[in-house]
Protein backbone atom coordinates (compact mmCIF):
# COMPACT_ATOMS: atom_id res chain seq x y z
CA UNK A 1 0.00 0.00 0.00
CA UNK A 2 2.88 2.43 0.75
CA UNK A 3 4.55 1.68 -2.59
CA UNK A 4 1.56 2.75 -4.26
CA UNK A 5 0.64 5.73 -2.62
CA UNK A 6 4.14 6.38 -3.36
CA UNK A 7 4.15 5.79 -7.01
CA UNK A 8 1.45 8.32 -7.00
CA UNK A 9 2.90 10.88 -5.21
CA UNK A 10 5.98 10.75 -7.62
CA UNK A 11 3.44 10.65 -10.73
CA UNK A 12 1.57 13.75 -9.42
CA UNK A 13 4.79 15.51 -8.33
CA UNK A 14 6.08 14.48 -11.97
CA UNK A 15 3.13 16.54 -13.78
CA UNK A 16 3.06 19.42 -11.15
CA UNK A 17 6.48 20.03 -9.33
CA UNK A 18 5.97 20.73 -6.08
CA UNK A 19 8.80 23.41 -5.57
CA UNK A 20 8.68 26.09 -8.12
CA UNK A 21 11.59 28.23 -6.82
CA UNK A 22 11.43 31.96 -7.94
CA UNK A 23 14.22 32.51 -10.79
CA UNK A 24 17.33 34.31 -10.73
CA UNK A 25 17.55 37.50 -12.41
CA UNK A 26 20.53 36.25 -14.93
CA UNK A 27 18.56 32.70 -15.39
CA UNK A 28 18.99 30.83 -18.50
CA UNK A 29 16.67 31.91 -21.64
CA UNK A 30 15.52 28.74 -23.20
CA UNK A 31 14.38 28.75 -26.88
CA UNK A 32 12.03 26.11 -28.04
CA UNK A 33 12.17 25.02 -31.97
CA UNK A 34 8.59 23.93 -32.69
CA UNK A 35 5.57 23.51 -30.73
CA UNK A 36 6.70 19.41 -30.14
CA UNK A 37 4.69 17.93 -27.98
CA UNK A 38 7.85 15.90 -26.45
CA UNK A 39 8.55 19.80 -25.04
CA UNK A 40 6.05 20.17 -22.03
CA UNK A 41 7.36 16.83 -20.07
CA UNK A 42 11.00 16.74 -21.44
CA UNK A 43 12.07 20.73 -20.87
CA UNK A 44 8.93 22.50 -19.79
CA UNK A 45 7.88 21.51 -16.74
CA UNK A 46 11.44 20.05 -15.30
CA UNK A 47 12.18 23.76 -15.93
CA UNK A 48 9.52 25.12 -13.40
CA UNK A 49 11.49 23.72 -10.56
CA UNK A 50 15.00 25.06 -12.06
CA UNK A 51 15.76 28.40 -10.56
CA UNK A 52 18.70 29.20 -13.22
CA UNK A 53 16.06 28.19 -16.00
CA UNK A 54 13.46 30.14 -18.27
CA UNK A 55 11.55 29.19 -20.96
CA UNK A 56 11.64 32.32 -22.87
CA UNK A 57 10.67 31.50 -26.17
CA UNK A 58 8.77 29.06 -28.74
CA UNK A 59 8.88 29.55 -32.69
CA UNK A 60 6.17 27.55 -34.45
CA UNK A 61 5.29 27.45 -38.23
CA UNK A 62 1.50 27.56 -37.36
CA UNK A 63 0.34 30.86 -35.72
CA UNK A 64 -2.53 29.18 -33.59
CA UNK A 65 -0.92 26.78 -32.52
CA UNK A 66 2.59 28.94 -31.45
CA UNK A 67 0.14 31.31 -29.75
CA UNK A 68 -1.74 28.21 -27.73
CA UNK A 69 1.20 26.68 -27.07
CA UNK A 70 2.89 30.08 -25.78
CA UNK A 71 -0.22 31.06 -23.99
CA UNK A 72 -0.81 27.34 -22.09
CA UNK A 73 3.06 26.94 -21.17
CA UNK A 74 3.37 31.03 -20.06
CA UNK A 75 6.43 31.66 -22.28
CA UNK A 76 6.55 34.91 -23.38
CA UNK A 77 7.90 35.60 -26.78
CA UNK A 78 6.26 33.94 -29.68
CA UNK A 79 7.84 33.44 -32.95
CA UNK A 80 5.24 32.21 -36.31
CA UNK A 81 4.63 31.89 -39.91
CA UNK A 82 7.59 31.19 -42.37
CA UNK A 83 10.97 31.77 -41.04
CA UNK A 84 9.76 31.79 -37.40
CA UNK A 85 12.92 28.90 -35.95
CA UNK A 86 15.63 31.13 -37.31
CA UNK A 87 13.58 34.23 -35.75
CA UNK A 88 14.25 32.40 -32.99
CA UNK A 89 17.76 32.10 -33.03
CA UNK A 90 18.58 35.74 -34.03
CA UNK A 91 16.85 36.59 -30.67
CA UNK A 92 19.69 38.12 -28.67
CA UNK A 93 18.08 37.45 -25.42
CA UNK A 94 17.95 33.54 -25.86
CA UNK A 95 20.50 31.85 -24.05
CA UNK A 96 19.69 27.76 -25.27
CA UNK A 97 17.97 26.56 -27.93
CA UNK A 98 15.68 23.35 -27.64
CA UNK A 99 15.61 21.25 -30.14
CA UNK A 100 12.57 18.47 -30.38
CA UNK A 101 12.10 18.88 -34.64
CA UNK A 102 11.72 15.86 -36.44
CA UNK A 103 15.09 13.73 -36.26
CA UNK A 104 15.54 14.46 -40.06
CA UNK A 105 15.67 18.41 -39.34
CA UNK A 106 18.26 17.87 -35.87
CA UNK A 107 21.18 18.75 -37.88
CA UNK A 108 20.51 21.32 -40.13
CA UNK A 109 18.76 23.47 -36.84
CA UNK A 110 21.43 22.63 -34.40
CA UNK A 111 24.28 23.85 -36.88
CA UNK A 112 22.33 26.95 -37.43
CA UNK A 113 21.37 27.18 -33.56
CA UNK A 114 25.65 26.82 -32.77
CA UNK A 115 26.30 29.35 -35.57
CA UNK A 116 23.75 31.63 -34.11
CA UNK A 117 25.89 31.07 -30.31
CA UNK A 118 23.45 29.38 -28.80
CA UNK A 119 24.07 26.56 -26.72
CA UNK A 120 22.02 23.09 -27.67
CA UNK A 121 19.80 20.63 -25.79
CA UNK A 122 18.95 18.67 -28.19
CA UNK A 123 16.51 15.71 -28.78
CA UNK A 124 17.42 11.55 -29.74
CA UNK A 125 18.67 10.85 -32.70
CA UNK A 126 21.38 13.68 -32.99
CA UNK A 127 21.23 13.68 -36.71
CA UNK A 128 20.62 11.40 -39.47
CA UNK A 129 24.62 10.08 -39.95
CA UNK A 130 27.50 9.96 -38.12
CA UNK A 131 29.33 12.33 -40.26
CA UNK A 132 26.84 15.04 -39.41
CA UNK A 133 26.89 14.36 -35.55
CA UNK A 134 30.57 14.63 -35.88
CA UNK A 135 30.21 18.18 -37.72
CA UNK A 136 27.98 18.96 -34.96
CA UNK A 137 30.05 17.85 -31.88
CA UNK A 138 33.37 19.91 -33.64
CA UNK A 139 31.13 23.29 -34.30
CA UNK A 140 30.01 22.94 -30.79
CA UNK A 141 33.85 22.55 -29.52
CA UNK A 142 35.06 25.22 -31.70
CA UNK A 143 32.19 27.90 -30.83
CA UNK A 144 33.07 26.90 -26.80
CA UNK A 145 29.06 26.09 -26.67
CA UNK A 146 27.73 23.45 -24.72
CA UNK A 147 25.59 20.67 -26.48
CA UNK A 148 24.07 17.80 -25.33
CA UNK A 149 22.09 14.95 -27.47
CA UNK A 150 18.69 13.86 -24.81
CA UNK A 151 20.06 10.70 -23.70
CA UNK A 152 18.06 11.66 -20.51
CA UNK A 153 17.70 8.21 -18.96
CA UNK A 154 21.45 7.92 -18.21
CA UNK A 155 21.10 11.28 -15.63
CA UNK A 156 18.50 9.33 -13.76
CA UNK A 157 20.30 7.74 -10.28
CA UNK A 158 18.91 4.37 -11.04
CA UNK A 159 20.69 4.00 -14.07
CA UNK A 160 23.52 5.40 -12.43
CA UNK A 161 23.17 2.52 -9.41
CA UNK A 162 23.34 -0.28 -12.17
CA UNK A 163 26.43 0.67 -13.55
CA UNK A 164 28.02 0.92 -10.34
CA UNK A 165 26.85 -2.86 -9.72
CA UNK A 166 28.32 -4.04 -12.90
CA UNK A 167 31.45 -1.52 -11.99
CA UNK A 168 32.19 -3.45 -8.80
CA UNK A 169 33.08 -6.98 -9.84
CA UNK A 170 30.45 -7.88 -7.24
CA UNK A 171 29.48 -10.33 -9.98
CA UNK A 172 32.11 -10.59 -12.08
CA UNK A 173 32.85 -9.83 -15.72
CA UNK A 174 30.07 -9.02 -18.10
CA UNK A 175 29.00 -11.13 -20.40
CA UNK A 176 25.84 -10.26 -21.89
CA UNK A 177 22.84 -7.40 -22.36
CA UNK A 178 19.36 -7.96 -23.47
CA UNK A 179 17.21 -4.59 -23.92
CA UNK A 180 13.59 -3.78 -25.21
CA UNK A 181 11.70 -1.11 -25.82
CA UNK A 182 8.25 -1.39 -27.79
CA UNK A 183 4.66 -0.11 -27.26
CA UNK A 184 2.20 -1.96 -28.26
CA UNK A 185 -0.42 -0.78 -31.63
CA UNK A 186 -3.11 0.33 -30.38
CA UNK A 187 -6.99 0.77 -32.48
CA UNK A 188 -6.96 4.76 -30.75
CA UNK A 189 -4.00 5.14 -32.40
CA UNK A 190 -2.77 6.08 -28.97
CA UNK A 191 0.72 6.34 -29.54
CA UNK A 192 1.62 7.12 -32.75
CA UNK A 193 -0.57 7.39 -35.91
CA UNK A 194 0.17 6.20 -39.62
CA UNK A 195 1.37 10.54 -40.27
CA UNK A 196 3.45 10.69 -37.04
CA UNK A 197 6.79 12.04 -37.99
CA UNK A 198 8.28 8.64 -36.78
CA UNK A 199 7.03 6.83 -40.26
CA UNK A 200 8.08 9.25 -42.33
CA UNK A 201 11.44 8.89 -44.16
CA UNK A 202 12.18 12.19 -45.47
CA UNK A 203 11.86 13.27 -41.53
CA UNK A 204 14.47 11.13 -40.29
CA UNK A 205 11.57 8.38 -39.52
CA UNK A 206 12.13 4.55 -38.52
CA UNK A 207 12.82 2.86 -35.15
CA UNK A 208 15.88 2.51 -35.01
CA UNK A 209 16.15 6.37 -35.01
CA UNK A 210 13.62 6.63 -32.82
CA UNK A 211 13.44 4.14 -29.95
CA UNK A 212 16.87 2.33 -30.89
CA UNK A 213 18.56 5.24 -29.64
CA UNK A 214 18.06 3.34 -26.18
CA UNK A 215 18.76 -0.37 -26.08
CA UNK A 216 22.08 1.05 -28.34
CA UNK A 217 22.99 3.70 -25.73
CA UNK A 218 21.78 1.56 -22.76
CA UNK A 219 24.21 -1.43 -24.24
CA UNK A 220 27.03 1.08 -24.44
CA UNK A 221 26.95 2.98 -21.10
CA UNK A 222 26.10 -0.53 -19.19
CA UNK A 223 29.41 -2.56 -21.01
CA UNK A 224 31.43 0.41 -21.96
CA UNK A 225 32.42 -1.07 -24.52
CA UNK A 226 32.66 -0.15 -28.22
CA UNK A 227 30.93 -1.70 -31.42
CA UNK A 228 32.82 -4.67 -33.05
CA UNK A 229 29.98 -5.50 -35.25
CA UNK A 230 26.26 -6.18 -36.03
CA UNK A 231 26.08 -9.60 -36.45
CA UNK A 232 22.28 -9.91 -37.07
CA UNK A 233 19.38 -7.40 -37.81
CA UNK A 234 15.91 -8.08 -38.55
CA UNK A 235 13.60 -5.72 -39.83
CA UNK A 236 9.58 -4.87 -39.55
CA UNK A 237 8.93 -2.87 -42.53
CA UNK A 238 6.12 0.67 -41.58
CA UNK A 239 2.78 -0.76 -43.57
CA UNK A 240 3.45 2.09 -46.06
CA UNK A 241 6.86 2.13 -46.67
CA UNK A 242 8.22 -1.04 -46.22
CA UNK A 243 11.48 -1.04 -47.91
CA UNK A 244 12.36 2.39 -46.14
CA UNK A 245 10.58 2.20 -42.51
CA UNK A 246 11.22 0.01 -39.81
CA UNK A 247 8.30 -0.62 -37.47
CA UNK A 248 10.54 -3.12 -35.23
CA UNK A 249 14.08 -4.02 -35.40
CA UNK A 250 15.75 -6.46 -33.25
CA UNK A 251 19.98 -7.04 -33.41
CA UNK A 252 22.51 -8.68 -32.39
CA UNK A 253 25.28 -6.96 -31.57
CA UNK A 254 29.16 -8.40 -31.03
CA UNK A 255 31.03 -5.82 -28.45
CA UNK A 256 34.42 -6.03 -27.97
CA UNK A 257 35.33 -7.15 -24.36
CA UNK A 258 33.53 -10.45 -25.80
CA UNK A 259 29.93 -8.78 -24.40
CA UNK A 260 27.16 -9.76 -26.80
CA UNK A 261 24.05 -7.92 -26.98
CA UNK A 262 20.18 -7.85 -28.41
CA UNK A 263 18.16 -5.17 -28.64
CA UNK A 264 14.19 -5.41 -29.29
CA UNK A 265 12.26 -2.25 -30.16
CA UNK A 266 9.27 -1.64 -31.78
CA UNK A 267 6.55 1.27 -32.37
CA UNK A 268 3.59 -0.63 -32.80
CA UNK A 269 3.89 -4.14 -31.36
CA UNK A 270 0.56 -6.01 -32.83
CA UNK A 271 -2.40 -7.26 -30.51
CA UNK A 272 -2.76 -11.17 -30.06
CA UNK A 273 -5.89 -13.02 -30.60
CA UNK A 274 -8.30 -13.00 -32.62
CA UNK A 275 -8.00 -10.39 -35.31
CA UNK A 276 -4.85 -9.21 -33.41
CA UNK A 277 -7.34 -7.18 -31.23
CA UNK A 278 -5.62 -7.63 -27.61
CA UNK A 279 -3.20 -4.93 -26.77
CA UNK A 280 0.22 -6.29 -26.05
CA UNK A 281 2.01 -4.95 -22.53
CA UNK A 282 4.27 -2.23 -23.60
CA UNK A 283 8.32 -3.58 -23.05
CA UNK A 284 11.11 -2.02 -21.38
CA UNK A 285 13.61 -4.40 -19.90
CA UNK A 286 17.33 -4.37 -19.54
CA UNK A 287 18.75 -7.94 -18.61
CA UNK A 288 21.97 -7.98 -17.79
CA UNK A 289 24.37 -11.25 -17.40
CA UNK A 290 27.16 -11.70 -15.70
CA UNK A 291 29.63 -14.20 -14.87
CA UNK A 292 28.77 -14.75 -11.47
CA UNK A 293 24.94 -14.19 -11.62
CA UNK A 294 22.40 -11.53 -13.32
CA UNK A 295 20.95 -8.14 -13.13
CA UNK A 296 17.31 -6.93 -14.55
CA UNK A 297 16.54 -3.54 -14.88
CA UNK A 298 12.88 -2.87 -15.56
CA UNK A 299 11.75 0.53 -16.64
CA UNK A 300 15.09 1.72 -17.39
CA UNK A 301 13.44 4.70 -19.68
CA UNK A 302 11.14 6.16 -16.96
CA UNK A 303 12.55 5.26 -13.57
CA UNK A 304 10.60 8.15 -11.59
CA UNK A 305 7.12 6.14 -12.32
CA UNK A 306 8.60 2.91 -11.12
CA UNK A 307 11.32 1.19 -11.71
CA UNK A 308 12.99 -2.48 -10.04
CA UNK A 309 16.65 -3.38 -10.22
CA UNK A 310 16.62 -7.47 -9.17
CA UNK A 311 20.18 -8.57 -8.52
CA UNK A 312 20.41 -12.39 -8.35
CA UNK A 313 24.10 -13.56 -7.59
CA UNK A 314 24.36 -17.15 -8.95
CA UNK A 315 23.77 -19.79 -5.87
CA UNK A 316 22.56 -16.35 -3.26
CA UNK A 317 19.35 -14.69 -2.53
CA UNK A 318 18.03 -12.07 -4.75
CA UNK A 319 17.72 -8.80 -3.91
CA UNK A 320 15.91 -5.68 -4.94
CA UNK A 321 16.74 -2.21 -5.30
CA UNK A 322 15.01 0.91 -6.08
CA UNK A 323 16.96 4.21 -6.45
CA UNK A 324 15.29 7.45 -6.61
CA UNK A 325 17.72 9.47 -5.21
CA UNK A 326 21.30 10.10 -5.03
CA UNK A 327 22.85 9.78 -1.59
CA UNK A 328 25.10 12.71 -2.15
CA UNK A 329 24.48 14.99 -5.27
CA UNK A 330 21.19 16.89 -6.40
CA UNK A 331 17.75 15.53 -6.94
CA UNK A 332 14.41 14.70 -5.43
CA UNK A 333 12.86 11.89 -5.72
CA UNK A 334 10.02 13.07 -7.84
CA UNK A 335 12.88 14.36 -10.66
CA UNK A 336 12.28 13.04 -13.69
CA UNK A 337 14.97 11.69 -15.72
CA UNK A 338 14.23 15.23 -17.82
CA UNK A 339 15.29 17.19 -14.74
CA UNK A 340 17.95 15.25 -13.45
CA UNK A 341 19.18 15.80 -17.33
CA UNK A 342 18.40 19.46 -17.27
CA UNK A 343 20.22 19.98 -13.92
CA UNK A 344 23.84 18.66 -15.70
CA UNK A 345 22.83 20.75 -18.77
CA UNK A 346 22.53 23.83 -16.62
CA UNK A 347 25.76 23.00 -14.77
CA UNK A 348 27.80 22.21 -17.82
CA UNK A 349 26.74 25.41 -19.55
CA UNK A 350 27.58 27.63 -15.87
CA UNK A 351 31.09 26.34 -16.30
CA UNK A 352 30.20 24.27 -13.58
CA UNK A 353 31.20 20.27 -12.80
CA UNK A 354 27.89 18.23 -13.70
CA UNK A 355 27.13 15.21 -11.27
CA UNK A 356 27.40 12.76 -14.77
CA UNK A 357 28.34 13.88 -18.12
CA UNK A 358 28.69 11.99 -21.78
CA UNK A 359 32.03 11.72 -24.13
CA UNK A 360 31.72 14.24 -26.50
CA UNK A 361 31.69 11.61 -29.00
CA UNK A 362 28.51 9.97 -27.80
CA UNK A 363 25.84 11.12 -30.74
CA UNK A 364 29.00 10.54 -33.33
CA UNK A 365 28.88 6.58 -32.04
CA UNK A 366 25.07 6.58 -31.24
CA UNK A 367 24.91 7.23 -34.87
CA UNK A 368 27.67 4.72 -35.97
CA UNK A 369 25.53 2.15 -34.39
CA UNK A 370 22.23 3.19 -35.65
CA UNK A 371 24.52 3.09 -39.33
CA UNK A 372 25.44 -0.41 -38.31
CA UNK A 373 22.34 -1.99 -37.38
CA UNK A 374 20.55 -0.05 -40.84
CA UNK A 375 23.08 -1.73 -42.78
CA UNK A 376 22.85 -5.40 -41.16
CA UNK A 377 19.29 -5.16 -42.00
CA UNK A 378 19.94 -4.05 -45.51
CA UNK A 379 18.15 -0.86 -44.64
CA UNK A 380 18.92 2.60 -46.34
CA UNK A 381 20.42 4.89 -43.55
N1 LIG B 1 13.46 12.49 -25.07
C1 LIG B 1 12.30 11.87 -25.19
O1 LIG B 1 11.83 11.21 -24.28
C2 LIG B 1 11.56 11.99 -26.45
C3 LIG B 1 12.15 12.53 -27.55
N2 LIG B 1 11.47 12.71 -28.69
C4 LIG B 1 12.16 13.32 -29.82
O2 LIG B 1 11.65 14.64 -29.96
C5 LIG B 1 11.47 14.96 -31.33
C6 LIG B 1 10.05 15.38 -31.59
O3 LIG B 1 9.16 14.36 -31.27
P1 LIG B 1 7.63 14.68 -30.98
O4 LIG B 1 7.54 15.72 -29.93
O5 LIG B 1 6.93 13.41 -30.75
O6 LIG B 1 7.20 15.27 -32.40
P2 LIG B 1 6.07 16.30 -32.80
O7 LIG B 1 5.60 15.85 -34.12
O8 LIG B 1 5.09 16.51 -31.72
O9 LIG B 1 6.87 17.67 -32.92
C7 LIG B 1 7.79 17.96 -33.87
C8 LIG B 1 7.69 19.44 -34.21
O10 LIG B 1 8.54 19.68 -35.30
C9 LIG B 1 8.03 20.75 -36.07
N3 LIG B 1 8.19 20.47 -37.50
C10 LIG B 1 8.99 21.16 -38.34
N4 LIG B 1 8.94 20.66 -39.57
C11 LIG B 1 8.08 19.63 -39.53
C12 LIG B 1 7.59 18.74 -40.52
N5 LIG B 1 7.99 18.80 -41.80
N6 LIG B 1 6.70 17.81 -40.13
C13 LIG B 1 6.29 17.72 -38.86
N7 LIG B 1 6.73 18.55 -37.86
C14 LIG B 1 7.61 19.50 -38.21
C15 LIG B 1 6.58 20.94 -35.67
O11 LIG B 1 6.54 22.21 -35.05
P3 LIG B 1 5.67 23.45 -35.57
O12 LIG B 1 4.67 22.92 -36.56
O13 LIG B 1 5.06 23.91 -34.32
O14 LIG B 1 6.62 24.41 -36.17
C16 LIG B 1 6.31 19.86 -34.64
O15 LIG B 1 5.59 20.33 -33.56
C17 LIG B 1 11.98 13.75 -32.10
O16 LIG B 1 13.31 13.96 -32.44
C18 LIG B 1 11.87 12.61 -31.11
O17 LIG B 1 12.84 11.60 -31.36
C19 LIG B 1 10.15 12.41 -28.74
C20 LIG B 1 9.50 11.86 -27.69
C21 LIG B 1 10.17 11.53 -26.47
O1 LIG C 1 10.72 7.96 -25.01
C1 LIG C 1 10.29 7.71 -26.10
O2 LIG C 1 9.26 6.84 -26.26
C2 LIG C 1 8.62 6.66 -27.47
C3 LIG C 1 9.41 7.15 -28.64
O3 LIG C 1 8.72 7.08 -29.83
C4 LIG C 1 9.94 8.50 -28.36
O4 LIG C 1 10.45 9.17 -29.47
C5 LIG C 1 10.94 8.22 -27.33
O5 LIG C 1 11.86 9.22 -27.13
Amino acid sequence: MAGILALFSRLQKLSSPPDTPTKLPNALRFGILGAARIAPNALVIPAASHADVVIAAVASRDERKAKGYAKKHKIAAVYYGTGCYQQLLDDPTVDVVYNPLPNGLHYEWTIKALNAGKHVLLEKPAANTSAEAQQMVNLAEKKGLVLLEAVHWSFHPAAQRVKEIIDSGELGKLKNINSDFALPKLPSGLFFLEDDVRFQFELGGGVTMDMGVYPLSAIRYFSSSNLVTVATATAEGFSRDLERIDRAMRAHLLLESSVEADMFIDLGMPGWGPFHLIPRMPKCNLHLALEGGTIGFFNFIMPTAYHSITIEPRGQERRTEKVYGFEEGPGQEWWSTYRYQLEAFVEKVRGRTPQTWPASDEPVKQMQWVESVYAAAGLPA
